[in-house]
């Protein structure tokens, strides 16, 4: 007997549009690559075509289609009925009713044949059909690769619930009759082909899980509102330019770094270190990617609504990326969408470790605002604590507030919400002069009035 790799093997495919440069092109085959890995699969190779669009029948033409199959071991036109398209795809989507499964285990090769097309674009049922006869291979495009990673990577409440859904909404339209001919079924559902109950059923979840989301996020939202007038940072950009490694060195936290696209799907916030007074809190939010599906952009709504409420946000980028540019747009055009280019912000060049002198200076030159650093320099990293510092002591402002004892408890949030400069007493109570964020001290000036 075969001994079988362990590993599933995957072949990239590209399409090079007009107003794509090489460079570029190269940059996303490179990325949809990593992109795959994380999935856990195996990289053996990768077919690439200039063509005028992504919208042929099987993508590629017809030579480009053979040179593929002969990689992946199908007959290379779309007419053969020769290996029926797997159901694969179809079965991993199946256990979506349940929470999160675990990571599928990889699944045997056939042979050193590649299992997995991987597509570099957004992909139409009939064009993942068409792939498939031909290749003989599963298809999955970037949509689906990065859907995947999402489910696998979810871990609060709210961000496996919005990953569920926006996984469904990817695959209804996809399944596929599981029979080959997709007859009517009898006993349960009968009348209704396979398809339309996996439809329906579908449709049923997710109302079911809007409904969900709906109170998960009620909650949320509370717990933000009492975070509102606080002073908070958040970092934000790109998948994997660095910005949880400036999280954990600016907060002393423990938060995940890792070498993954999409290590972190979920907000979190910290207090800054060495801690001020008021606090500043800073937060760590999901990385964003080019042509992020659409529906899974909802799935970013708490980094988007951190970032939106965010009194500064630094925008990470990884300078030694040739693309950081291009990237940096992708997350600038998200923020914008939702009206958080409004937000005061800073562009961090991070990674400058890994450039020499002569690429930092070019870069100060053409950059001269932003903030070059390394997350992995202390040195810089307190630089950096001192810019947020200094950032929200100017917009700060100094003001007296009077306290009166029948509302001494709330001297815990003055104190909280700003800084205390001195505290005297009159025949009402309490007054202190205090300096923080204007909003703060309209907010305390609001309760101590109320
Ligand atoms: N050389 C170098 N590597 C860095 C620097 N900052 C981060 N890294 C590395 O870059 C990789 C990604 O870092 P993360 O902090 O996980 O990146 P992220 O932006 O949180 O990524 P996502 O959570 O995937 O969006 C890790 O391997 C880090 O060790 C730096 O300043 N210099
Ligand atoms: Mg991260």
């Amino acid at each position: 007997m075969e001994t079988k790799p362990p590993i599933p093997r995957a072949v990239l495919v590209g399409i090079q549009l007009p107003e794509v440069d090489d460079v570029a092109h190269a940059a996303s085959l490179e990325e949809l690559g990593r992109l795959v890995k994380t999935l856990g699969y195996e990289v053996v190779g990768s077919v690439s075509q200039r063509r005028d669009g992504t919208g042929a029948g099987a993508l590629l033409g017809s030579g480009k289609l053979a040179e593929l199959a002969a990689l992946t071991g199908g007959s290379g036109t779309i007419t053969s009925m020769a290996s029926a398209p797997k159901a694969k795809a179809r079965a991993r989507f199946e256990g979506a009713g349940a929470e999160a499964a675990a990571p599928a285990a990889p699944e045997p090769g056939e042979g050193p044949r590649p299992d997995f097309v991987i597509v570099d674009h957004e992909l139409s049922p009939s064009q993942i059909r068409n792939l498939e006869r031909a290749t003989g291979a599963e298809v999955l495009d970037r949509t689906g690769v990065i859907v995947e990673i999402f489910h696998r990577h979810a871990n609060t409440r709210e961000a496996k619930l919005q990953v569920e859904m926006a996984r469904l909404k990817y695959v209804a339209p996809r399944l596929r009759e599981s029979s080959g001919g997709g007859g009517r079924q009898q006993g349960p559902g009968a009348g209704e082909s396979h398809l339309d109950l996996d439809r329906r059923k579908i449709r049923d979840r997710l109302a079911e899980l809007k409904d969900q989301l709906e109170a998960v996020q009620r909650d949320s939202d509370h717990r933000r509102s009492a975070r509102r007038d606080q002073l908070r940072v958040a970092l934000v950009g790109y998948t994997n330019a660095g910005k949880s490694s400036l999280m954990r060195a600016l907060t002393g936290s423990q938060v995940l770094v890792e070498d993954k696209l999409f290590a972190t799907l979920d907000t979190t916030v910290r207090i800054l270190q060495p801690e001020t007074r008021p606090r500043v809190l800073v937060s760590d939010t999901v990385g964003f990617i080019k042509q992020l599906p659409h529906d899974l952009v909802a799935s970013f709504r708490s980094t988007l609504t951190e970032a939106l409420e965010a009194s500064l946000l630094l925008y990470v980028v990884d300078a030694s990326d040739p693309t950081w540019e291009a990237q940096l747009k992708v997350s600038q055009d998200v923020l914008r969408e939702i009206g958080a280019d409004a937000v005061p912000s800073r562009l961090v060049l991070n990674k400058m470790d890994r450039l020499d002198e002569a690429a930092r200076d070019a870069l100060r030159e053409r950059f001269p605002d932003a903030i070059q650093l390394s997350a992995h320099r202390p040195g810089d990293v307190s630089d950096l604590r001192d810019t947020i510092v200094g950032f929200f002591e100017a917009a700060m402002v100094e003001d007296t507030l009077s306290l009166p004892y029948s509302k001494q408890g709330l001297i815990g949030e003055i104190y909280d919400s700003a800084r205390v400069l001195s505290e005297d007493y009159d025949e009402h109570g309490r007054v202190l002069r205090v300096r923080g964020l204007p909003g703060a001290i309209a907010r305390l000036r609001r309760g101590l009035e109320g």
